[in-house]
């Protein structure tokens, strides 16, 4: 690689964001060399293989939480990001707080090139994401964060989701991401689901214990927790700071969309259906996400053999901490980053045990698992551009 002088260093890197601004307003070939010669120069050793993202439904909470995530990403500059309402709209006047950075402006989905965008975060609601998910191009890859190619039996998305699917033939394609159990499969894949938060923070405690046969699959019991901002950023009544605040508020009492998504998940891990009991509640904090298991253990299981279990699966992963000495997950202790804290509890009736998960519900719940998605998609380490530390207290 040629060297690069100080000058044009200068100009594609006066922000830590990978991408100058240029990508999103068609300066293509030219601008991918600048970027790998500013990247390089940098200290960056494998920079040439720069991929360009875009992020659909920039204007919202995933969105934006994948554009700060990106912020620290040394491979992936960011070419376009969309936008519905706020199509046209500098990213500076819908969040100030990524002012600081030079982005491209908003989009309607339907202006956007994605002749050169190698990949991107789809972060709509779900329903809508399936019908713009079909019209775009096959060179791309995809990180849906949407549920609408999670579950894999259409018959259920139908019931579940009150309409038929509008794009089953890439719901066959699509694979969940729900990286620790499935990289393998997301390695290959064009069109990653990435899992629901609530159905991440249940599933990585309990997939180890139910393939181990420790747990028994009848009387589950789920007790979850989310922030507010699991909800997402259009207004609605229910999420008005008087409803939220001082307060706590289960809903999808019986039937909420995320149980298809937990029980197809445990079936995997136990070869057999699997029914659970799930109530969400929404609490008056902005992020952050608790679920609190309690199971019953199979004959002659203990506590310990429940928490050595976890320990040995997850002793190679950076994300999934199993802590020790009864130390309890707090949302805390996981803010702002892509980790999942685990523990197991003896629960006072023999028998049972209690778990508790927890995770941030737009990091490793949405936005940062999906980095960690399409890091392995792209043959990245898995961690890149994921090292944070928890914002505590
Ligand atoms: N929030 C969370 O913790 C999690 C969310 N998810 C899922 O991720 C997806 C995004 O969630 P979140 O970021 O919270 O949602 P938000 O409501 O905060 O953002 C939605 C985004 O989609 C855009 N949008 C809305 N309608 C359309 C449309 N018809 N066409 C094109 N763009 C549209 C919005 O643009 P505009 O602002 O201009 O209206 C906005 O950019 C959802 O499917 C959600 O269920 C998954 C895991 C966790
Ligand atoms: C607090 C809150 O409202 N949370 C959302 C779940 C967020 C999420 O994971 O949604 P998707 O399945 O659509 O990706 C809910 O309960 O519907």
């Amino acid at each position: 690689m040629s060297a690069v002088s100080s000058s044009s260093l200068c100009i594609h890197t006066g922000h830590s964001w990978n991408n100058p601004k240029e990508f999103g307003r068609g300066r293509k070939q030219q601008d991918r060399k600048l970027l790998v010669k500013c990247s390089s120069k940098s200290g960056n050793p494998s920079s040439q293989n720069a991929v360009r993202v875009g992020v659909l439904g920039a204007s919202g909470y995933t969105g934006s939480e994948v554009l700060r995530l990106l912020a620290n990403h040394p491979q992936f500059g960011i070419a376009l990001m969309t936008a519905d309402r706020k199509a046209g709209q500098p990213i500076s006047s819908v969040f100030p707080h990524l002012s600081t950075r030079d982005l491209p402006d908003l989009i309607a989905v339907k202006d956007a090139n994605f002749s050169d965008v190698d990949a991107v975060f789809c972060c709509l609601p779900h329903g809508t994401t399936q019908e713009i998910i079909k019209g775009l191009p096959n060179h791309l890859k995809i990180v849906d964060l949407s549920a609408d190619f999670r579950l894999k039996d259409l018959s259920e998305y139908e019931e579940w989701y009150g309409q038929p699917h509008r794009a089953p033939d890439l719901q066959k394609e699509a694979v969940y991401g729900l990286t620790e159990v499935l990289r393998e499969e997301i390695k290959n894949a064009r069109l990653v689901a990435n899992p629901g938060c609530y159905p991440t923070s249940v599933q990585l405690p309990l997939v180890p214990l139910i393939k181990a046969g420790l747990v028994e699959i009848k009387n589950i019991i789920i007790d979850a927790k989310s922030g507010v901002s699991g909800a997402g950023r259009s207004a609605k009544e229910n999420l008005l700071f008087t409803e939220v605040t001082e307060g706590l508020n289960s809903y999808g009492v019986t039937r909420h969309r995320h149980v298809p998504e937990i029980e197809q998940g445990l079936a995997d891990a136990a070869g057999s259906e699997v029914t659970v009991s799930f109530t969400p509640h929404l609490i008056p904090m902005s992020r952050g996400m608790q679920s609190t298991i309690y199971v019953e253990m199979a004959p002659g299981v203990r506590t310990e053999d429940l928490h050595r279990q976890l320990k040995l699966s997850y002793q190679e992963e950076e994300f999934v901490v199993v802590l020790e000495n009864g130390a309890i997950p707090r949302t805390h202790s996981v803010k702002g980053t892509n980790y999942c804290l685990i523990n197991v509890f003896p629960d006072r009736i023999p028998g049972r045990a209690i778990i508790i998960s927890v995770i941030d519900n737009l990091v490793k719940g949405a936005s940062g698992q999906a980095l960690q998605n399409l890091n392995l998609i792209m043959g990245f380490p898995e961690n890149l551009g994921l090292h944070y530390l928890p914002l505590f207290p």
